[in-house]
């Protein structure tokens, strides 16, 4: 099914997401219920929104949960259509989950574990204007074109009220000031709810966090009730979500904690570089989803501090980079040699902003009968993001960049107030750029892979709060961070992969706002410059004619895009060599071509 849809409802738009709809009165009636007393123990979500007279005594993490207490399920807006995770899970026997979550009070308040306010107030608001971050665009989106492959696609929806998500999560939904779906939310949550896996593809920025999230909060809502092993001190989620980098992780963790106040379902993060013991004692508290970093949920697993054995549904953000060879092998002994329910009884979500064909066919282990969903073309970037390509050669990139940084500081980005992103090779790089940049009276900061985990996070919150307007990045903040107020990512040295150019521009340009993405090119990008031309024609950008030059002679370099970049068909089923290799998915090639060709372009280094 080819369908084409709009941004424009989203667009509907942010002169109404940023006014009137926040906290209403009525969004403060729904309190946690509160208990003095000691310590906490674990309790199921099942039972955290009970009424407190009507609590019972609580489960410990180790203990069984009671199927005894459970609420009636008769009149529940959860009777209504459910999703199929019953016939597929055999979790919980008689357990359907309790009704009437909408009309309770949320929450896992107990004690000295009260939930805290997730919409607590975000200082960086007070330094930016709102204004200057409200370059709306949104004509850009009017015709973007989704494609969905599989067999029984549900239906898209127009508006969260079509979604039963439950109260407490429209309440959230409103607090976060979301007044539609994004297009990738419209396809992927109902798609999700009724029990399907899914491999979706939307451009950077387009709200994919809460494509898996609201279903899997949902799903844990009024899902069968866990019936939990006695294992002592081993901790048993319904839900993982795996990202590549620990400050992903995190703000995955921010989000979904959003998503999930007073839902009665409890977030926990664990990430490497952090002292694990306090991790670990969160999870004692009790976990039902839990946001990990491949390297650190090893160590728990090894530990035996986790089980995977209850998880319901295994959510992949930026899927494609951990399924690349430097993540695969933890992956693979994360999702099938521990003691994770196979494909089909879990549920599985991959979500990426890039998916290449190879990845593609990777990641089909972990799927059963899977819907794959494209918005946008696979890959590709977003109009809202101005791309610039400027021939700079090695040594003038400092005093080219000082000049971006005058022309920027006097005007503006586009007008705004401005956080510049600087991604950079290696980590000296990084260090050696911060320190000019901050000799030169740039007030920098730096992020990368040899700086402690304490710094990294003072680095991302002071170039968040713009006291460092200015972060030197490597590859390590590419992919996922969603920092409000970046109005300008610069490419001081090119990535060697377009889809890492992709990501790394995607910092900027999010959520239907603008942005502008500055690149320097030189000889030694040559291998780059074929993909890069056809990506930022594919967005309607400004092509140099030497960079087109340039790219006419590099034909052959392995960042070629499939296909000859049209949006088409990109889900690998319907390439012809997958179906010679056996497979009955779909009759016939629609193979939008491949990856072809060595590395290393063959290119001339003359750049008239
Ligand atoms: N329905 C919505 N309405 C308004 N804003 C939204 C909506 N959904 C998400 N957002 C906001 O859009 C921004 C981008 O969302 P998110 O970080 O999930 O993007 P993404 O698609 O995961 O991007 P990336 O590919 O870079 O990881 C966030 O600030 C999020 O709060």
């Amino acid at each position: 099914m080819t369908t084409r849809t709009s941004w424009a409802d989203l667009a509907a738009n942010s002169a109404a997401e940023n006014g009137g709809v926040g906290y209403s009165s009525d969004s403060r009636k729904v309190a946690g219920s509160t208990s003095g007393g000691g310590r906490p123990a674990y309790v199921p979500p099942h039972l955290r929104n009970r009424p407190p007279s009507a609590e019972p005594s609580a489960p410990t993490s180790s203990g069984p949960a009671s199927n005894s207490d459970r609420p009636g399920q008769g009149g529940s807006r959860w009777a209504a259509p459910r999703n199929d995770y019953n016939n597929r899970s055999g979790y919980g026997g008689s357990g359907v989950r309790p009704g009437g979550w909408g009309g309770r009070s949320g929450g896992w308040d107990r004690g000295r574990d009260r939930e805290v306010n997730p919409f607590g107030n975000d200082d960086t608001e007070q330094v930016f204007n709102e204004q200057e971050n409200t370059g709306i665009n949104f004509d850009a989106y009017e015709d973007i074109p989704v494609e969905t492959s599989g067999d029984n696609v549900p239906p898209p929806v127009n508006t969260f009220a079509e979604i039963d998500l439950g109260e407490a999560l429209n309440l959230n939904i409103r607090r976060c000031k979301y007044v539609k779906p994004t297009p990738v939310q419209r396809y992927a949550i109902p798609i999700s709810l009724a029990g399907r896996d899914l491999m979706a593809c939307a451009q950077t920025g387009s709200g994919k966090t809460a494509a898996f999230c609201f279903p899997i909060i949902s799903g844990i809502m009024r899902g069968p009730v866990p019936q939990k092993p006695l294992r002592a001190r081993t901790v048993f989620p319904l839900a993982l979500i795996l990202s590549p980098t620990r400050e992903l992780s995190m703000q995955i963790h921010e989000e979904a904690r959003k998503f999930s106040y007073q839902t009665g379902v409890k977030v926990v993060v664990a990430y490497g570089g952090a002292p694990i013991n306090q991790q670990l004692r969160e999870l004692e508290r009790g976990v039902d989803i839990l946001v990990a970093t491949p390297g650190r949920l090893v160590d728990l697993l090894e530990r035996a501090r986790v089980s995977l054995h209850m998880i319901r549904y295994l959510a992949l953000d930026e899927a494609d980079r951990m399924l690349d060879m430097g993540f695969e092998p933890q992956i693979r002994k994360i999702v099938e040699q521990m003691d994770m329910p196979s494909p089909g009884v879990r549920q599985t979500m991959l979500f990426s902003a890039t998916f290449p064909r190879e990845i593609q066919r990777l990641a089909s282990d972990f799927l059963a009968n899977y819907i794959f969903l494209a918005v946008g073309r696979v890959g590709s970037s977003t109009d809202l993001i101005a791309q610039r390509v400027e021939f700079v050669q090695e040594s003038d990139k400092r005093s080219h960049l000082m000049d971006l940084l005058h022309a920027q500081r006097a005007n503006g980005a586009q007008g705004k107030q401005a956080l510049t992103l600087v991604f950079v090779e290696t980590k000296k790089g990084a260090d050696s750029l911060e320190h000019w940049l901050c000799m030169n009276g740039f007030p920098a900061t730096t992020i990368h892979g040899d700086r402690s985990q304490q710094e990294r996070e003072q680095a991302l919150r002071s170039f968040k709060s713009g006291a460092t307007p200015i972060l030197v990045a490597t590859d390590v903040a590419a992919r996922g961070l969603d920092i409000p107020h970046v109005a300008h990512v610069v490419n001081f040295d090119l990535p060697n992969d377009i889809d890492d150019y992709v990501h790394r521009i995607g910092r900027t340009g999010r959520a239907g706002k603008t942005g502008l993405a500055t690149a320097f090119f030189n000889d030694n990008n040559a291998s780059l410059a074929k993909s890069l031309a056809d990506l930022m024609q594919e967005a309607n950008q400004e092509v140099p004619a030497w960079l087109t030059r340039c790219a006419a002679r590099s034909f052959g370099g392995r960042n070629r895009r499939p296909g000859g970049g049209r949006f088409g068909s990109r889900d690998f089923r319907r390439d012809s060599s997958f179906n010679r290799g056996g497979s009955d998915y779909y009759g016939g090639g629609n193979n939008a071509g491949g990856y072809g060709g060595g590395y290393g372009a063959n290119v001339a280094s003359a750049w008239d």
